[in-house]
């Protein structure tokens, strides 16, 4: 049985409500090809994991698909209208949000104003309203965006702490609370647990997990394997900008393309090869 490529391609993949799709994205840096003709479904209800070794051209995808950068070639749909073109604060008010590999969260402020943030950066409508004289409407709506996602990312307890005294894995969550707050359909985050050790995790895959359970699309760009096949749904294997292979982290997981450009020489280099189902 060949597993590569179970999952079907962009294009196969209706234009049903909250789908991000790639479909042949390419971006280069003068001659070389960061990302070099990628497809790519990003579906409601599930993780979807990138993978793949230093410089396949992760980064560079992620970064196609939150707005930062534009591709070459290629489109990006979410719910079947074109945003190849759209900035990212654009893409932020359509309810695509996104993490930050380096933590950027702001030191002096809470955790709750640091969310604030967040769910005012989705707010034009809020601000629109503010101008028209609606002002309690649109802050209930914040406050109320900012307790879900307090409760969500499990920061109730910190929520008036100044998130500059925290330790990494609690900005991490914070991170993700601010992304949360934006009340986002999409979830782009970019290696979420980059600094956490083994308990923080397991807190972070039980989040991303119950995030997909209530009918976000989750997508990371993840070096860790434990994580990633503990997590995902659908993996995708990248290596010289390309997809090598995709599908369940089963189907991955023996796949001679994904082992031979990524699972092995990993393993190889003394990091634990994903055992079945993750940690
Ligand atoms: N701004 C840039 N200018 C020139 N080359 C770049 C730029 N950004 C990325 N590259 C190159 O594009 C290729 C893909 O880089 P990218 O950061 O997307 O890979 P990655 O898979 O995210 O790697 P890592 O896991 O190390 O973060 C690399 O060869 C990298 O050097």
């Amino acid at each position: 049985m060949s597993p590569r490529h179970v999952v079907p391609a962009a294009t196969e993949t209706p234009p049903g409500p909250d789908v991000l799709t790639a479909h042949g994205l390419v971006r280069h840096f003068g001659g070389l090809r960061a990302v070099d003709g990628v497809d790519l479904t990003v579906p409601p209800r599930q993780v979807t994991a990138v993978i793949g070794p230093n410089g396949a051209g992760k980064s560079t995808l992620f970064h196609c698909l939150a707005g930062a950068q534009r591709p070459d070639e290629g489109r990006i749909r979410f719910r079947g209208r074109d945003i190849t073109r759209l900035p990212d604060h654009r893409r932020a008010r359509l309810g695509i949000a996104r993490t930050f590999q380096v933590v950027s969260v702001f030191p002096s402020l809470t955790v709750a104003d640091n969310l604030r943030v967040g769910a005012e950066n989705r707010a034009g409508a809020s601000a629109a309203a503010r101008l028209l004289g609606l002002p309690d409407a649109a802050g209930g709506r914040t406050r109320q965006a900012v307790e879900r996602a307090l409760e969500l990312a499990e920061l109730t307890d910190v929520a008036d702490v100044p998130a500059g005294r925290l330790p990494t894995g609690t900005l991490r969550l914070v991170e993700l609370g601010r992304a949360l707050a934006a009340d986002p359909s999409v979830l782009l985050l970019d290696e979420p647990a980059s600094g956490l050790d083994d308990a923080e995790t397991a807190r972070m895959r039980a989040l991303l997990r119950r995030l997909a359970g209530e009918g976000l699309a989750v997508l990371l760009v993840e070096h860790d394997m434990e994580l990633v096949f503990g997590v995902a749904d659908t993996v995708y294997v990248m290596a010289a900008g390309r997809v090598v292979a995709s599908g369940t982290p089963d189907a991955v997981r023996d796949d001679p393309a994904a082992r031979a450009a990524y699972l092995d020489p990993l393993a190889g280099d003394g990091e634990p090869a994903p055992g079945p189902g993750g940690s």
